[in-house]
């Protein structure tokens, strides 16, 4: 670690972002190897991150030419304070948004973190060390300033008069990687109420202390009409953002619907389910494409996945299951994205089995377990579940790390999509923690009843090899009910046959 004090007390620390292994972006060069999803995905994505100096420079109607619009790659440097936990908490959480910046299609320049039990009210960082923080801006010839927590309105505006330079806060960074990755339509849709929520009370301009004025002399019962002549073009763009929001919210609520009948219609055919979770980069959609050749995007970024995924897949021995592939986790979700996650969470809670994936090459996998667990105890549904925790990357890690980490989680497997490591151990794994299906029959399906017949193969247990017989086939199985139920409805089943 290449810390440096500086000053006296030594409150603040440089930390080295690049050299350090884990949360930086690892360098992991691969070849395509068919469980790295969708190239022109990828693609298209880098291609989006190179032209992001478009949207934030001159507007397209002044007819500024190309060649003016020059893509400029953000230049940051990130702050952070130390105010609980360890030291090494405190670095790795700035190592974090480190890696949350490079997603973000930004070079990090530097990182500063300051010893201070609460954050300055006026300036987050206090006002020495954020002039410091100025200096340290112009000698890198950054352009902008990350901060690692949320940062009321005026702390972001005091400490952009202080550096001069844009500020954003870690809210910001994950919404704009969300907005980017976002591809459904409700995700995007998701995305936008999110950063609109974020963006409202942040509208800057003079504006905001006349609205202030006005709204206490409306509850006051002074009767000002507030909708006046005197609208401020502030309470308009406000006005446009809350209609925008509500129209917004209104899709969301369209598409919801559609969602869940295919997870109901799921859940009606009984199909068991199994859902991937695990902390953002873990390898989750690596391994739903190694287990069922999905095509999944997967990059070497934070939140590269945002729309669920499912996928139909086969035990070895051939019980038909869903995998579901979803949105990772991270420490301090902004509150906003928690309804963007929403989905991802409904669709954990009605699983049978959480796959719950763990980078063991990560240097701290306990904590991301400790995060992601965290979560899903606010989940109704999940406690049910079975969860198997899968020791991912197994061939980067350290072999004595991964030794602690299957002692620590009991049961747990280890796995490499990238040699094909302790898959096909988990495949077993996964097939044994998913409901057996409980009724035990013995009857002759008619030949006519095709569908049925695959039914009782996908989805039950065969207990005896099936008999062809001149009426039909003969079955020994264990089936779910609602199996069992068409059985009875189409006259196969006599109470008697039931055992
Ligand atoms: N060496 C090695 N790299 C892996 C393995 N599995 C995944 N990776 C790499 O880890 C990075 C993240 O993989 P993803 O599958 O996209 O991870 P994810 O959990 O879906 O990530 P998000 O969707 O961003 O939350 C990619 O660069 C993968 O190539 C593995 O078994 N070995
Ligand atoms: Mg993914």
């Amino acid at each position: 670690m290449n810390e440096s004090t500086s000053g006296a007390g030594s409150s603040e620390s440089r930390i080295d972002l690049h050299t350090a292994e884990g949360t930086a972006l690892q360098a992991v060069s691969h070849e395509d190897a068919g469980w790295s999803g969708d190239a022109l995905e990828r693609e298209e994505r880098s291609s989006l991150q190179r032209i992001q100096g478009l949207e934030t420079g001159i507007s397209r109607e002044e007819g500024v030419d190309v060649e003016y619009r020059r893509v400029r790659l953000e230049r940051v440097v990130l702050v952070g304070l130390w105010s609980e936990g360890s030291a090494s908490q405190a670095e790795d959480s700035l190592r974090e948004l480190a890696a949350l910046a490079e997603t973000a299609g930004s070079k990090v320049l530097d990182g500063l973190i300051q010893r201070r039990a609460l954050p300055d009210p006026a300036t987050y960082l206090g006002s020495g060390k954020a002039h410091e923080l100025a200096d340290l801006v112009a000698s890198l010839e950054a352009d902008t300033v990350i901060a690692d927590s949320e940062l009321a309105p005026s702390q972001r505006r005091a400490l952009e008069d202080i550096v001069k330079v844009k500020v954003i806060d870690r809210t910001a960074l994950i919404l704009d990687i969300f907005a980017r990755h976002a591809k459904s339509r409700e995700g995007k849709a998701q995305v936008e109420l999110a950063q609109l929520e974020y963006l409202l009370p942040r509208l800057r301009g003079w504006g905001d202390s006349m609205s202030r004025q006005a709204g206490g002399r409306v509850a006051a019962g002074a009767g000002i009409g507030s909708r006046g002549p005197g609208e401020t073009q502030l309470e308009l763009d406000r006005r446009r953002i809350r209609t925008r929001m509500a129209k917004l919210r209104r899709d969301i609520k369209r598409m919801g619907p559609a969602r869940q009948q295919q997870r109901a219609e799921r859940r009606r055919a009984a199909t068991p389910s199994a859902v991937v979770v695990g902390y953002t980069n873990a390898g989750k959609s690596s391994l739903l494409n190694r287990l069922t050749g999905a095509g999944v995007l997967v990059e070497n970024a934070l939140f590269a996945t945002l729309d669920p995924t499912v996928r139909r897949t086969q035990t070895a021995s051939g019980r038909e299951y869903t995998l579901a592939d979803t949105v990772g986790f991270v420490r301090q979700l902004p509150t906003q994205l928690v309804e963007a996650f929403r989905s991802t969470l409904e669709e954990a809670g009605e699983a049978d089995v959480l796959v719950h994936v763990v980078d063991a090459s990560h240097h701290d996998p306990v904590g991301q377990v400790k995060a992601v667990r965290k979560v899903l105890a606010e989940v109704p549904g999940t406690r049910e579940a079975r969860e198997i925790v899968v020791l991912s990357k197994s061939d980067l890690a350290d072999p004595v790390d991964l030794a602690a980490l299957r002692s620590r989680f009991p049961g747990s497997i280890a796995v490499s999509c990238f040699t094909g490591e302790g898959i096909e151990e988990l495949r077993a794994a996964i097939e044994e923690a998913l409901p057996q299906p409980e009724i035990e029959i013995a009857a002759v399906v008619p030949y006519s009843a095709g569908a049925l017949l695959s039914r009782i193969h996908d989805d039950g247990e065969l207990l005896a090899p099936v008999e062809y017989r001149g009426e039909g086939v003969f079955v020994h199985a264990r089936v779910s009910a609602d199996i069992e139920a068409a059985m009875r409805r189409g006259g196969m089943l006599s109470p008697a046959e039931t055992k």
